[in-house]
């Protein structure tokens, strides 16, 4: 995983604007809580000293200023710690909608899928949600403490530097092995996080497979349950090991430090009792210098606390930064794509999926002419949905250009290129949202009706199922949520579940939607279907490609054989090029194929 690039003061920074854009008001209150937080002790102190002071010379006025002083400062403590927390958790709260929102933002603004499956980015994206949900608060809450300690040790300093110079420097300087130590240990803390995060990352996938009811049914039947608990243990003691060692290390160091505190507190207890019974002082100083020393000493560990905590912080919060401002490669973009007059062609285009692995394309050229089809052939893994994602635009050529109109892909802003086509992909998504939604998401924001969702439906021979449903387009398509949220008024009721070719022939409507694309893009757009809706379905297929330009992947060679221009694609490269007819009189890979495949039709004896 890259390292956290972003320096620490512009991550405390941007921690401490987020905090105060999203609930200025909270951030103000905390800052006066800090400052009363910070005098209080010294306040309780020398309320003490007057007490006792009053009560010994026989002072009424003292003693009485003395017990107004705690009484009032114990009611402000008691009430602060309430208000404080309540505080932290609405900026919690408020901080974690701006971040997640951000976040999610950034990561919608990666318009390929190269992040989107790489692990390192997974890796550091989980790292960054996790600390966006309570880094910038808790940045926010050190700052403040850290304040907070040191006005705190302002009051007391001087109190002490007064009775013994050489003691109070003393107990500051006891405070530097304890930063430096507490620093290191909050940077080991912050790498641990780092290597942990796969461990976490997996545990939650299993934890998730085993939940999830598409893969309920193979989990039952293989009986992988307890295969994938296994794994998920592993994953969990994995993480753990890192957290034990890294927690084994601080309690050895903390341990230390709390010996050398101790040590130090009662040697300089000591003194002080000593000095006070030789009679420099009263008892009432001698109250003071005690809660002097011992609110030095927790404002000094406190303080040495927040700035480790905070070092921490900056790194996970870092990742966060990092992934919401990195300053991503842009396209040179060309004002707007025009519609295509001519041609998207492929030249000489070299594609694998990461440095060092197989080639995918191995110099392909290919056009698809405006208003003609194009059919693509060829056996599985010769790249055919890989040639689909190039033409969206998700990937880039390593090698070669692609091209719309002579303008080069990587010219063109994805957004304008993707609003010019149309798909059905091979792996379609099946969103748990209504039926009407399931379609419209093929048009979002194209301002269409129910009635454009209804004849889509109907196009793609669903229609009548969807309109049957129990509350009709409006039904949820799920089995894992219940269709009562957002809109009240009727009883919750389980949502339903299609069928494969039902969800198929959704994901057909959706598709047709955009109507006004230039590019239809259909990856085994039938796989799903039983033998009447295929023949229906490519029936209606090839009414609607009729002079448009698309591109047809398909398996099923007798769903191809009217296309303009059959593509057989072999080892990254076009093998054969040319209409069904040619291609069968060439004799070559494609009529070998399609001669096959109606032999295996030919050749069924059907029992009588
Ligand atoms: N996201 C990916 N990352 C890495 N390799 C991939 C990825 N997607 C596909 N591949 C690899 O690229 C090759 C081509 O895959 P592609 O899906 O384009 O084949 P296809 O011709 O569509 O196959 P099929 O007929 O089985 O659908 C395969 O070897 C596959 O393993």
């Amino acid at each position: 995983m890259d390292p956290v690039r972003t320096g620490g003061l512009r991550v405390v920074r941007a921690a401490v604007v987020l905090c105060v854009r999203a609930a200025p008001g909270t951030v103000a209150l905390s800052f006066v809580m800090m400052f009363v937080g910070g005098v209080t002790p010294v306040g309780l102190a020398w309320s003490t000293k007057l007490l006792l002071d009053g009560i010994t010379a026989g002072d009424p006025a003292g003693r009485n200023a003395g017990v107004a002083g705690l009484v009032v400062l114990g009611v402000l403590t008691a009430l602060l710690s309430h208000v404080r927390r309540y505080c932290d958790q609405e900026l919690s709260r408020r901080v974690k909608v701006r971040t997640q929102i951000e976040l999610f933002t950034a990561v919608s603004a990666y318009q390929g899928l190269a992040e989107i499956e790489d692990s390192a980015f997974h890796d550091r994206l989980r790292i960054a949600r996790d600390a966006s949900e309570f880094a910038p608060v808790q940045i926010m809450s050190s700052l403040l403490t850290l304040a907070s300690s040191v006005i705190t040790l302002a009051g007391f300093g001087y109190t002490l530097l007064r009775a013994s110079p050489w003691l109070a420097g003393l107990v500051l300087l006891s405070a530097l092995p304890t930063l430096r130590a507490q620093i290191r240990l909050a940077r080991r803390h912050g790498e641990m996080i780092v290597r942990a995060s796969p461990f976490w990352r997996r545990q939650a996938f299993y934890a998730a497979l085993l939940l999830d009811p598409r893969a309920a049914k193979e989990i039952r039947l293989f009986g992988l349950a307890g295969n994938l608990r296994t794994r998920m243990a592993r994953e969990i003691h994995a993480g753990q090991a890192e957290e034990r060692a890294q927690d084994r290390e601080t309690l050895r160091v903390d341990l230390g430090l709390a010996a050398m505190t101790s040590v130090l507190s009662g040697a300089a207890l000591a003194y002080l009792a000593a000095r006070i019974a030789a009679g420099h002082g009263t008892a009432g100083d001698l109250v003071v210098l005690i809660a002097a020393l011992a609110a030095t000493q927790t404002a000094l560990t406190s303080a040495v606390l927040d700035v480790a905590t905070t070092g921490e912080l900056i790194t996970t919060f870092g990742h966060y930064i990092d992934l919401t401002s990195r300053a991503r490669p842009q396209p040179r973009p060309v004002a707007e794509l025009a519609a295509l007059t001519g041609e998207i062609a492929f030249h000489d285009v070299w594609f694998r999926y990461a440095p060092g692995q197989e080639w995918v394309l191995r110099g392909l050229d290919l056009v698809i002419p405006r208003g003609r089809s194009v059919a693509l052939v060829g056996e599985n893994g010769a790249g055919k949905s890989t040639i689909v994602k190039l033409l969206c635009g998700f990937y880039a050529p390593v090698r070669g250009r692609i091209t719309w109109d002579g303008v080069d892909l990587a010219d063109i802003e994805p957004l304008e290129l993707r609003r010019r086509i149309r798909a059905t992909f091979q792996d379609f998504m099946t969103y748990e949202l209504s039926a009407a939604d399931n379609i419209e998401v093929g048009d979002i924001g194209g301002g269409r009706g129910r009635a454009d969702l209804a004849a889509a439906a109907d196009w793609a021979g669903i229609g009548e199922t969807l309109a049957g449903l129990p509350r009709g387009y409006d039904t949820l398509l799920s089995r894992t949520f219940s269709d009562s949220a957002g809109d009240g008024g009727h009883e919750p009721t389980p949502g339903v579940v299609l069928s494969g070719g039902q969800w198929q022939r959704l994901a057909l409507a959706r598709a047709v939607l955009r109507t006004s694309a230039d590019l239809l893009i259909l990856d085994e757009p039938s796989s799903g279907l039983d033998v009447r809706a295929e023949h229906e379905i490519h029936r209606r297929l090839s009414e609607l490609r009729r002079g448009r330009t698309s591109l047809l992947i398909s398996h099923r060679l007798n769903t191809v054989r009217d296309a303009d221009t059959i593509v057989v694609l072999r080892d990254g490269v076009v093998a054969e090029r040319g209409d069904h007819a040619a291609l069968m009189a060439a004799g070559g890979v494609y009529a070998g194929l399609f001669r096959l495949q109606a032999a295996g039709f030919a050749d069924e004896t059907v029992p009588r």
